[in-house]
């Protein structure tokens, strides 16, 4: 880990103002370039932020034996414990499309006392996340040449469910050198949208394999494109490699909202979003067999397995 890095400037996307063609452009060429954009006006306060932040943390400093009772090996499984991504990282997983009933099961094996604002924040947050995820799909089918298929396309995406990860990372107190908190991977999504706090961390890997900052800003989200989007695009979107690296011995929240298709979709890119005169670069796949190729493959494979979805289901590969 000693490359130099360097952080990049994304296109901003603002979802509260109409869209003008010179920012969809940006916007498309990002998502080709980089998988990544930010977002921002996306009616999401910070007092919700900060409800979110205090409730999680009065989740993570329960004991481990507690956070266990929802862990892998428990009936719930939402909850995954140190040392499976990393040593460094434990999340709670909040399942759409009912995030009530999903926060509230683990609630209630999680805390003695009846903790129904944990369950509601968490819903209002889904909810949103949900409505944006919508519209972030809208804004991209847009970017696509000629602002074509919008209206044809749209429907593809109308099966598409949300869940969404809440994570924290807590370095080792003495950090002399930066450590992976979550190591390099794709997502499986169609696009995820992050927040991450002020700590920062979040890099994405440039396609000459330098690591790049994705620095936090207040009021930022972060999206990217997923796997299942690189594919649907004919990778006219591509779906990036990042990590979390931890610089400095702080606790870093995070939350991941990742917007897929359902399990049953059959993934192949429309004719349009091919263009006339292209390569097809994937045969079509079914969407779970997909999510189940990539539980199959352990992760320090990597390298010498096939792990992404162009090994999947990538023509000539
Ligand atoms: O914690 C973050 O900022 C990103 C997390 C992430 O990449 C993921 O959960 O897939
Ligand atoms: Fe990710």
């Amino acid at each position: 880990m000693s490359e130099s890095q360097t952080s990049i400037e994304l296109p901003i996307l603002d979802i509260s103002r109409p869209l003008n063609p010179s920012f969809l452009s940006s916007l498309a060429e990002a998502c080709k370039k980089w998988g990544f954009f930010h977002i921002i006006n996306h009616g999401i306060s910070k007092d919700l932020f900060s409800k979110l932040y205090l409730l999680s943390n009065d989740l993570f400093n329960l004991p481990s034996d507690t956070k266990l009772k929802v862990g892998p090996f428990s009936s719930i499984k939402t909850y995954t414990p140190h040392f499976i991504a990393s040593p460094y990282f434990e999340s709670l997983r909040v399942s759409g499309p009912n995030f009530l009933d999903s926060a509230q099961s683990s609630a209630n094996a999680l805390f003695v006392q009846q903790n129904s604002e944990f369950s509601e924040i968490l819903q209002e947050y889904g909810r949103k996340m949900e409505e944006l995820s919508k519209n972030i799909i809208k804004v991209l089918l847009m970017s696509l040449k000629d602002g074509f298929g919008k209206k044809d396309c749209e429907s593809e995406f109308k099966n598409c469910h949300g869940y969404m990860r809440i994570n924290n990372y807590s370095p080792p107190e003495s950090l002399e050198v930066e450590v992976e908190g979550l190591g390099m991977h794709t997502d499986m999504s169609c696009v995820t949208i992050v927040y991450q706090d002020e700590i920062g961390g979040l890099q994405v890997k440039s396609k000459e394999g330098k690591w790049m900052d994705i620095r936090p800003c207040e009021g930022t989200l972060v999206v990217n494109i997923g796997d299942m989007l690189q594919a649907w695009s004919n990778e006219k979107f591509r779906s990036s490699e990042h990590r979390v690296v931890l610089k400095q011995p702080a606790n870093r929240f995070s939350l991941a909202f990742f917007w897929c298709f359902e399990d049953e979709k059959v993934i192949i890119a429309p004719d349009e979003v091919v263009g006339e005169g292209n390569v097809r670069l994937y045969n079509p796949f079914v969407c779970l067999d997909y999510l189940k190729f990539r539980e199959s493959n352990e992760r320090g494979k990597f390298e010498k397995v096939g792990f992404t979805v162009r090994d999947f289901a990538g023509i000539g590969h």
